[in-house]
């Protein structure tokens, strides 16, 4: 674990105490847009239209926020217009890499060690977090964006044209996106990020105070889910696809690795129904790797885990019927 300075490396765990022990995540710092035609999008330079083979994504499986993307990818359709290699699951002196000796985990563009080095070859100077998802243009031989956020309303929309690409399938609807950047906000930073805030505090209020955040929202939205079969209504939409990544994984790693453990998410007869029927949707499966999962958790964060021994269970078994057929 680490990051750069200067397009130098340096092994540093995350500096908490400047904040009182609390977890604070750095904003990503490439954030332009792939568009139709080339265009800039709402942040950063144009010159990133929307072709087949042009562009790669890195990401590792273990990772909550690159999960979104290969969901998209995968729900999309664009697997055969946009690459991908995976990082190994282990991050720890040297950040995420790739391993020479393994297929599944190799950089298939550069053949690079170490994804640091994706980094600054689209910016020698770069100094900050070396984190995936990222989308890099092969082209332009630079990285497009490293905001999992903004890769899947790429995914989503601006691939369209392009053949056999799902253009029918729209995750963030015109009429739906108040309601979905409302349940987006309060999930990402009590649910996706509040996980985190809990497991990387350094300081017990800090902890404390997202841990209730947390289990508030779990009630809240197991409640939503009562009455409603995705979070905005009949139409399964991007919060649900951003949610989904955190319950996933859940029970095997937030629970206990993070002390996130009130209850488990099997515990809540909706959001467990709920993450089944997320997980049954064709082609998600391939997406959620649950050994390299717990394997990154338990073996990078040794802050938190010293031993590096990765626990066997819970059993988990997302293939049982979800019975969501009957709500809303
Ligand atoms: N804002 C980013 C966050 C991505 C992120 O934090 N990824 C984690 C993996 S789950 C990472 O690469 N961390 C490495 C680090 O912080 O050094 C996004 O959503 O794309």
């Amino acid at each position: 674990m680490g990051l750069l300075v200067d397009g130098q490396w340096h092994d540093e765990w995350y500096d908490t105490d400047k904040t009182g022990g609390k977890f604070e995540r750095e904003a990503a710092r490439f954030r332009n847009w792939v568009t139709v035609d080339g265009s800039p999008g709402p942040a950063g330079e144009g010159g990133f239209a929307a072709e087949s083979g042009r562009y790669h994504l890195y990401v590792s499986m273990a990772c909550p926020w690159a999960h979104r993307t290969l969901i998209f990818r995968k729900l999309k359709g664009l697997e055969r217009h946009i690459s991908v290699s995976v990082v190994h699951p282990d991050m720890v002196e040297n950040g995420w890499e790739f391993r020479e000796d393994d297929p599944a985990h190799q950089d298939h563009l550069y053949q690079s060690q170490f994804m640091h080095q994706i980094y600054t070859r689209a910016a020698p100077d770069y100094s900050g977090r070396v984190t995936v998802p990222v989308l890099w243009d092969k082209r332009q031989e630079t990285i497009v964006s490293n905001e999992s956020a903004d890769i899947i309303r790429m995914f989503n929309s601006a691939f369209n044209g392009l053949e056999g690409v799902k253009s029918g399938l729209d995750l963030y609807p015109e009429q739906l996106r108040e309601q979905v950047d409302s349940v987006n906000e309060r999930v990402y930073d009590t649910v996706n990020n509040g996980v985190y805030k809990a497991g990387f505090a350094t300081a017990q209020d800090k902890y404390e105070e997202a841990y209730s955040a947390l289990f508030d929202s779990l009630d809240w939205l197991e409640q939503i889910l009562a009455g409603k079969r995705y979070l905005t209504g009949s139409q399964l939409t991007e919060a649900d696809w951003r949610l989904f990544t955190t319950l996933i994984r859940f029970d095997a790693v937030y629970y206990s690795h993070f002390k996130c453990n009130r209850r488990q998410i099997r515990d809540y007869p909706n959001l467990s129904g709920y993450v089944r029927e997320l997980y049954q949707v064709p082609g998600v499966a391939e997406t959620v790797d649950i050994r390299q999962i717990k394997q990154h958790y338990y073996v990078s964060q040794r802050t938190i885990n010293p031993t590096q021994v990765v626990p066997v269970g819970p059993d988990l078994d997302f293939d049982a019927p979800h019975g969501r057929e009957q709500v809303g």
